[in-house]
């Protein structure tokens, strides 16, 4: 299969676009006319442009409202065509891709639309040209691609193929078996495309919400297995139109594009064993078993006051690393790094962010064949140098430019806090009760939340949650959860569109995109809150109104409501499922911890947020003094 992606995907000028499709490794491209309308020099030029930058334009596109006119447009839109022709010949591509007519003036009728299209084919031919045919799944006749297929079957001309879009396919819940049939060598492109399942019109949906193999809802995996059937080998390109894509970095956009098609070739290849391009052999996503550690970069001014906090919190200093200012907190199964270094990443970390999490550690099955994964998906791998003895913890660059840490017990870098540090003489890591991370909440960018949705799930066996939808005092911020099977890890990606919600205030404050929060569960969240309270740690106050209203909202007996209000403690509950959920006061730079109790419940307490939030926004303006 060659693929490609057209120049529709991405931000920038037409020549901005080329340049992050070349550095994405792309060979071939889309494209799209208004992307050649609007660039400022001739078809010609643009060729070698596109050509300079190594890449092959493998189409021209859209050509609108072709097939089906009656007289006097027919004679019109064949004129139109020959004139495209003209601009392909200097562009120096030979396919020209044509989208049903959605035109109220066009006829219906697949044999008169054949009989277009083989005259459209005797055309491309004399120019040495081709024309592909794609039913839009809002075309006024040919909205199904059996009806595209028929099209071009009945057009009985070698120049003539059909384009499969898996939007438009799969957008309209199209049966996909009569893929199996078709001849791949009339299947002229492959257009591939995700999209999050919504409620709305063909055409809204395919021109806003498009998105990546991965990132979206679609069933992705049948359509290209019946495409696989065909034995197709031809070429196949991304087609995203995504607002969020348009506004974003085409670099980025780009590198996530080439990432996606490498694994949804890769998992065709898993599950059918179809021999495909080198580049798409991948180790298997990487099997995630929780949190190892999270590290905080600091600086002398702020270190103790830190340290102090996680004392408070039920932390103990259980090591100090054998070469670096840097030390090792813990609690339960819960690792907290605390790194003062005057050199090296953290450092730097600091500088540009203040004391803020600065690398995350994974618990994986196969550390380096996990670096190995992600290298081969152009994830970016981190090193620095190590003292003598000590571990060399592989890492790839994370959100906004974090590290994220892999570290297994097969490759002996559990044994890190045993080599690196030198323990301290403390045995007992009880605290507070925490016991685990619960897990992990990362603010960012809207317009990178996809990117970074497709950067977990292409490199860890996890699977993504619906989104939802959280009412922040200042706007509206979606929640995108990310968890591998048993829960053992979770990750949450949060992001508004709106500048004064506390997510978009925290990447003010951070200078960047990063972590937010983290939750730590405990098996008794009464018991914690009260040694919380003993150590000085005050919780977020709640509402009482909250209180009132979980009475009638639950059916919690007044006793047990009383006892959450005392200790400021939120709860959601799901048939027999119950979730417990406390907050810290925000530190200084807005980050927080949250503490959670868990009883077979499977979410984050989705009601409860809009009143942390609010308590929150509350208190910042309040203007606390810094720490908790
Ligand atoms: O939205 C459109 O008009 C449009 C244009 C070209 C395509 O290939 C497509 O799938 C949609
Ligand atoms: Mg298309």
């Amino acid at each position: 299969m060659r693929t490609a992606i057209a120049t529709v995907c991405l931000s920038g000028t037409l020549t901005e676009k080329i340049e992050a499709i070349a550095a994405a490794q792309f060979k071939g491209v889309e494209i799209f006319e208004n992307d050649l309308l609007s660039f400022n020099g001739t078809p010609a030029d643009a060729r070698r442009m596109i050509e300079g930058f190594g890449l092959r334009t493998i189409t021209f596109q859209p050509f609108r409202d072709f097939e089906g006119m009656p007289e006097p447009q027919r004679s019109k839109v064949f004129a139109r065509a020959e004139r495209k022709f003209d601009v392909m010949q200097e562009l120096g591509c030979d396919l020209l891709m044509v989208c049903s007519n959605v035109s109220p003036d066009s006829l219906g009728g697949i044999d008169r639309a054949a009989a277009d299209f083989h005259e459209l084919g005797e055309r491309a031919t004399r120019r040495g040209m081709r024309v592909a045919f794609e039913a839009l799944s809002w075309g006024r006749h040919i909205h199904d691609y059996r009806d595209s297929w028929e099209v071009v079957r009945r057009a009985n001309h070698p120049a003539v193929g059909l384009v499969l879009d898996s939007f438009h396919v799969l957008a309209r819940n199209t049966d996909l078996s009569a893929i199996r049939s078709i001849p791949s060598d009339k299947i002229f492109l492959v257009q591939m495309a995700d999209a999050p399942r919504l409620d709305m019109d063909y055409l809204s949906w395919s021109r806003h919400y498009r998105c990546f193999p991965g990132q979206g809802d679609l069933p992705i995996d049948a359509f290209m297995d019946a495409l696989g059937a065909t034995g197709f080998n031809g070429l196949l390109s991304l087609e995203i139109f995504n607002d969020r894509f348009r506004a974003g970095s085409a670099r980025s956009v780009a590198i996530d594009g080439q990432r996606s098609l490498i694994v949804m070739l890769d998992e065709l290849r898993r599950r059918t064993g179809a021999a495909l391009p080198e580049h798409s052999v991948l180790p298997p996503k990487a099997t995630c078993s929780g949190v190892e550690f999270v590290e905080f970069a600091v600086d002398e001014r702020s270190a103790a006051g830190f340290e102090q906090i996680l004392a408070g919190l039920g932390f103990q200093k259980a090591g100090r690393h054998r070469s670096k200012s840097v030390t090792h907190w813990r609690q339960g199964d819960i690792n907290i790094v605390v790194n003062a270094d005057k050199e090296g990443f953290a450092h730097s970390f600091n500088i540009t962010h203040g004391t803020s999490v600065c690398a995350l550690a994974l618990r994986v099955g196969d550390a380096p064949g996990t670096v190995d994964r992600a290298v081969r998906l152009l994830d970016q791998p981190f090193q620095q140098p190590v003292g003598p003895g000590e571990l060399n913890i592989p890492a790839v660059r994370g959100l906004g430019g974090s590290l994220l840490y892999f570290v297994d017990h097969k490759s002996g870098l559990d044994r890190l806090w045993d080599v690196d540090f030198e323990p301290t003489e403390v045995r007992d890591f009880t605290g507070v009760g925490l016991t685990s991370v619960d897990h992990v909440s990362q603010s960012m960018h809207y317009e990178e939340m996809l990117t970074w949705l497709l950067f977990y799930n292409s490199l860890l066996d996890v699977r993504k949650a619906p989104v939802q939808v959280v009412i922040d005092p200042g706007g509206v911020v979606q929640s995108q959860a990310i968890e591998t099977r048993d829960g053992s890890l979770r990750l949450i990606l949060n992001a508004s569109q709106s500048q004064r919600t506390l997510s978009s205030r925290f990447l003010t404050e951070l200078f960047g995109s990063g972590v937010q929060h983290i939750a730590l569960a405990t098996g008794d969240i009464l018991e914690t809150a009260k040694r919380l309270k003993a150590n000085g740690i005050d919780l977020l106050p709640i509402p009482e109104n909250y209180y009132d209203d979980l009475e009638v909202r639950t059916d919690l007996a007044a006793e047990d409501v009383e006892r959450l209000r005392a200790s400021n403690i939120l709860y959601d509950r799901e048939g027999g499922a119950e979730y417990f959920q406390a907050y810290t006061k925000t530190l200084e730079g807005g980050f927080f911890f949250e503490i959670v109790e868990r009883r077979s419940y499977q979410g984050y307490g989705a009601v409860n947020a809009p009143i942390r939030l609010a308590s929150q926004t509350r208190l910042a303006a309040e203007a606390v003094p810094s720490g908790l």
